[in-house]
C-alpha cells in the first residue's frame, strides 16, 4: 500500500490483491468521517464514526416532506396509534380534532392525515379554550403542549415504523421550521418533544415491544 499526503488529504493505494479486497468492502463506507489514530511515525489507524451527517450531528427539520426514512416522525404522517380510548391515523388528526367543539367532529378529524388533516384543521379557528377529557384547557399552554407530547409517546410506543425512524436520527439536533410557525405549538417545542421521547426510548426499559 502507498501511503501520501498532499494538502490535508491522506491517500493510500493499492497494491495487493488482500489490500484491493479492503478496499472493496470499504466502498460501503463511502462518504463516513474515519477518525485517525497517528500513536507512531510507523503506522496508523482509522475508526469508522459513522455517515458524515450523524457524525457531524447535522441538525434535522422534521417536516411532512422529509427524505421517506424519516417521514414517519412527521406528525402528519399516517401512523395509526391509540390515545385516551381513542384510535387516531395521525398526530395531525388528534392535534387538529381538539379544535373541534364535539366528540363527532373529533372522531372525524381523528382518521385524517397527511396534507388533509392539516388544511381541514387549518380551516377551523383555534378556540381561546377546549374541553379534553373532563379539563377545560387554554390553547397554546403547557397543558396543550402536554398533550401533544403524550399522544406522540403513544404514537412512537405502539407504531413500529415510527418509533425506528425516530431512532435512526441518532444524536442529531431536531428541529420543526416550517413556513408559518403554530402560534398554539411553536416547532421549537415540537422538536423538543421529540428528542425527549426519542432520548427515553433510548433507556432500556423502554426498548420495542
Ligand atoms: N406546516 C407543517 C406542519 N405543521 C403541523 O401543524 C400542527 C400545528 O398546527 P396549528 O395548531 O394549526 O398551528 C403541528 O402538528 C405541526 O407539525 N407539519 C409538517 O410536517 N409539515 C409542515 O409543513
Amino acid at each position: 500500500m502507498k501511503l501520501s499526503l498532499r494538502n490535508n488529504v491522506v491517500g493510500l493505494s493499492v497494491e495487493t490483491p488482500e489490500e484491493q479486497a479492503i478496499c472493496a468492502l470499504l466502498g460501503a463506507a463511502d462518504g463516513h468521517v474515519f477518525q485517525l489514530h497517528a500513536a507512531s511515525d510507523r503506522g496508523m489507524a482509522f475508526s469508522e464514526i459513522g455517515p458524515e451527517d450523524d457524525a457531524r450531528r447535522a441538525p434535522l427539520n422534521i417536516v411532512h416532506s422529509i427524505e421517506s426514512r424519516f417521514a414517519p416522525i412527521s406528525n402528519l404522517a399516517h401512523t395509526p396509534f391509540e390515545f385516551g380510548g381513542e384510535r387516531y391515523a395521525s398526530i395531525e388528526g388528534f392535534w387538529q380534532g381538539l379544535k373541534q367543539p364535539g366528540p363527532a367532529e373529533r372522531r372525524t378529524m381523528a382518521k385524517l392525515w397527511g396534507a388533509e388533516a392539516k388544511r381541514r384543521g387549518g380551516a377551523i379557528d383555534q378556540p381561546a379554550e377546549f374541553a379534553y377529557d373532563g379539563a377545560t384547557i387554554a390553547a397554546g399552554c403547557p397543558e396543550h403542549w402536554a398533550l401533544m407530547r403524550a399522544a406522540c409517546e403513544a404514537k412512537f410506543t405502539q407504531h413500529d415504523e415510527a418509533r425506528i425512524a425516530l431512532l435512526a436520527t441518532g444524536e442529531r439536533w431536531l428541529t420543526h421550521k416550517v413556513r408559518r410557525d403554530s402560534r398554539t405549538i411553536p416547532g421549537a417545542i415540537l422538536a423538543d418533544i421529540w428528542m425527549r421521547i426519542r432520548a427515553r426510548l433510548r433507556e432500556p426499559a423502554s426498548a420495542p415491544r
